[in-house]
């Protein structure tokens, strides 16, 4: 059990009392009468065949509470949509599985591409916008949660909380993020999140001086974590990166448009192990590497809208101060790992950390010579002005896939 602590700018909700999952279930399904519940799963065709899908779908076809479930499936062809469709069939939940590279949806894409309103690039940004659009065009839930398709330790319990804070009636929240421990195996992980987020953002908070953004996005306890929920009203005016830079993204876009106290984060699992990606330290465009960079210029990006002027000079203090603020990192979490008997390579963390500096070069690079390059997804609330009719469009396209490819 962890303590009671409120370290930051947002809410929150711990996990205190260890409370039985039933308890949990039967209160969320009387929320649901009042606000009905959606879950979105932005999910690789590969991931079907991963050991964490089949788990995930054992544990949703028990969950009681769901109006609806929507799948977002990418990277799939023909019959790869077609398996996903009996793969999906055995929810009891309505459930609608989005043929990202379908015909149909590529369609309405292509339309959207001529406004220059459709993402540019493929990805996870990608798959999570279109399936918010769903949500939008479907109508039938108030509130939505979210997660990722390659948790191996997935517990329905991680749901049940997650959706908790926008489900209860009486709580006043438009967000929540998850958090938990990374640590799977005897081995502390979430490389990502301990040795390039929280460092570079203390390193800004040294820089910059004070800024309440910065101070909010600290107060976070997983920040990178692919789980959040919110209510559907959020999804109107958010304009969310589609690469890697999406977490962090969403979080700076509901400081935008929220007062704090409508924020939480809720601790949703005592173990949590995903898929790992390999650093891939000798390709930008892969890896952790990627997720590095794309992150790093998102948080840059971020920080030009609320008026901070970056140059040569800047970025090169700002990675000197991120590389002695991370080193001191690497000698934290070594000694709490030691403590809790647990495993940690120094050599493989300060190789991460020499990484993550070069790339924050790299990041402040980029944005200085793509002065106009923003790859934000517009707003749901923009597309359907220059497109009144497109979440019909969207929703019928939806099921006339289902109906003409579903295995019967
Ligand atoms: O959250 C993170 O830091 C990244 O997703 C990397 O996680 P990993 O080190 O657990 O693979």
């Amino acid at each position: 059990m962890g303590d009671f602590y409120q370290n930051g700018i947002v809410t929150t909700l711990h996990n205190l009392s260890r409370r039985p999952l039933e308890d949990i279930e039967r209160e969320l399904v009387a929320f649901s009468q009042r606000r009905p519940l959606a879950l979105v799963l932005p999910c690789l065709y590969s991931e079907l065949q991963g050991e964490a899908m089949p788990r995930i779908l054992e544990h949703l076809c028990k969950v009681p509470y769901l109006e609806e479930i929507i799948i977002g499936l990418d990277r799939a062809d023909e019959g790869q949509y077609r398996e996903a469709l009996h793969f999906f069939s055995a929810l009891p939940q309505r459930h609608r599985v989005l043929w990202n590279d379908g015909p149909r949806l590529r369609a309405i894409d292509a339309e959207l591409k001529q406004e220059s309103l459709s993402p540019r690039e493929p990805g996870k940004g990608r798959n999570v916008w279109f399936c918010l659009g769903y949500v939008l065009a479907s109508g039938a839930c108030e509130s939505v949660a979210l997660h990722d398709c390659d948790i191996v330790t997935y517990d329905r319990e991680l749901l049940a909380r997650l959706i908790y804070p926008v489900a209860n009636p009486n709580f006043n929240y438009e967000f929540c993020k998850g958090y938990y421990a990374r640590v799977a195996n005897g081995k502390i992980n979430g490389r990502v999140s301990r040795l390039l987020v929280t460092p570079l953002l203390r390193a800004l908070k040294k820089v910059l001086g004070h800024l309440d953004f910065l101070d909010y996005l600290d107060s976070y306890r997983y920040p990178l974590a692919g789980e959040f929920s919110f209510r559907k009203d959020v999804i109107n005016d958010i304009r969310i990166p589609s690469d890697w830079g999406l977490e962090i993204g969403v979080l700076s876009e509901m400081k935008r448009n929220y007062s704090t106290n409508r924020l939480c984060q809720v601790d949703i699992a005592d173990v949590y192990d995903h898929k790992h990606q390999d650093l891939s330290a000798d390709n930008d465009d892969a890896g952790l590497s990627k997720m590095s960079i794309d992150i790093t210029k998102a948080l840059f990006r971020k920080l030009a809208t609320q008026g901070i002027v970056f140059n040569q000079e800047t970025f090169r203090t700002i990675k000197a101060c991120y590389f002695r603020i991370a080193l001191d990192f690497v000698e934290t979490y070594r000694n709490d790992a030691e403590i809790n008997g647990l495993a940690l390579d120094v050599h493989h963390e300060e190789q991460a950390v020499e990484l993550f500096a070069k790339n924050i070069m790299k990041a402040g690079e980029y944005f200085l010579e793509h002065p106009m390059e923003a790859p934000f997804i517009p707003s749901w609330n923009r597309v359907i002005s220059a497109f009144p009719s497109v979440l019909t469009q969207l929703y019928d396209a939806v099921d006339a896939d289902m109906r003409e490819y579903a295995v019967l």
